[in-house]
């Protein structure tokens, strides 16, 4: 299998330990839990506690946050909307890695364009792509606020900032959507708990 960019004469490398091996080992099957949504929305929240959840039960997972690439991997993007296709398009590839790997990949990002999830989504095998909606109304990201980004984005001090003055185009056909009930948001152990039940129902919590 090979998919060609500007590289030529190279050549697909098979080795004798696959994916089923490795998903036997730690039983479980690998996938990617893509979490998107508004600055604010609960997507760190959620992957932290998702990660500390599925390590209880003995299941191994591993988190990209956006925020924390933009350290490394990605600390040559901004938040033009090239730049985020670019941010969603690495992450996804090193998501399907992880996937590859045997492991439960959490990635957390605002991911506001449709096109560039659907591009990750395309990258795994059928149904191993989880994609959860934090449908969270922005008036309420807004009010939380935890870094003040959204006050500085009000005041015309950060361009660009999703939500504000960047679109966020809402997923059509995700698998997974956390909301309010009755203007309140589920707490974090309750979010955590409909992802879990979604992996253990779809079978992958077991090799
Ligand atoms: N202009 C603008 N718009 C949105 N967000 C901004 C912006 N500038 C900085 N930040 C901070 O960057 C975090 C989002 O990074 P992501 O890699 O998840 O963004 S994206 O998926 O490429 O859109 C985001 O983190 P979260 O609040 O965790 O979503 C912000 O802390
Ligand atoms: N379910 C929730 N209920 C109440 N507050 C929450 C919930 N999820 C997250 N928060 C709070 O909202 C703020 C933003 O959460 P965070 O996970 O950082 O969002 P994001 O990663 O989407 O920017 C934090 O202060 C967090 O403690």
């Amino acid at each position: 299998m090979s998919s060609l960019g500007k590289a030529t004469n190279i050549f697909w490398q098979e080795c004798s330990v696959g994916k089923l091996d490795r998903q036997k080992l730690l039983n479980q099957k690998g996938c990617v839990v893509w979490i998107t949504g508004l600055s604010g929305s609960g997507k760190s929240t959620l992957a932290c506690t998702l990660g500390r959840d599925l390590h209880g039960r003995g299941k191994l997972s591993y988190i990209l946050d956006g925020d924390n690439l933009r350290h490394g991997l990605n600390k040559d993007l901004g938040f033009k909307a090239e730049d985020r296709a670019e941010n969603i398009r690495r992450v996804g590839e090193v998501a399907k890695l992880f996937a590859d790997s045997g492991l439960i990949c959490i990635a957390s990002l605002i991911s506001p364009y449709r096109r560039d999830r659907d591009s990750c989504r395309a990258l795994l095998p059928e149904s191993s792509f989880i994609e959860v909606f934090m449908n969270i109304p922005l008036e309420i990201c807004e009010a939380r606020d935890p870094k003040g980004l959204y006050k500085l984005a009000r005041e015309g001090k950060i361009k660009g900032f999703t939500g504000i003055d960047d679109p966020y185009e809402t997923p059509l056909n995700c698998e997974i959507e956390i909301k309010p009930q009755d203007g309140v948001c589920p707490p974090p152990a309750d979010m955590s708990s409909q992802v879990v039940t979604f992996l253990e129902e779809r079978g992958f919590l077991h090799a």
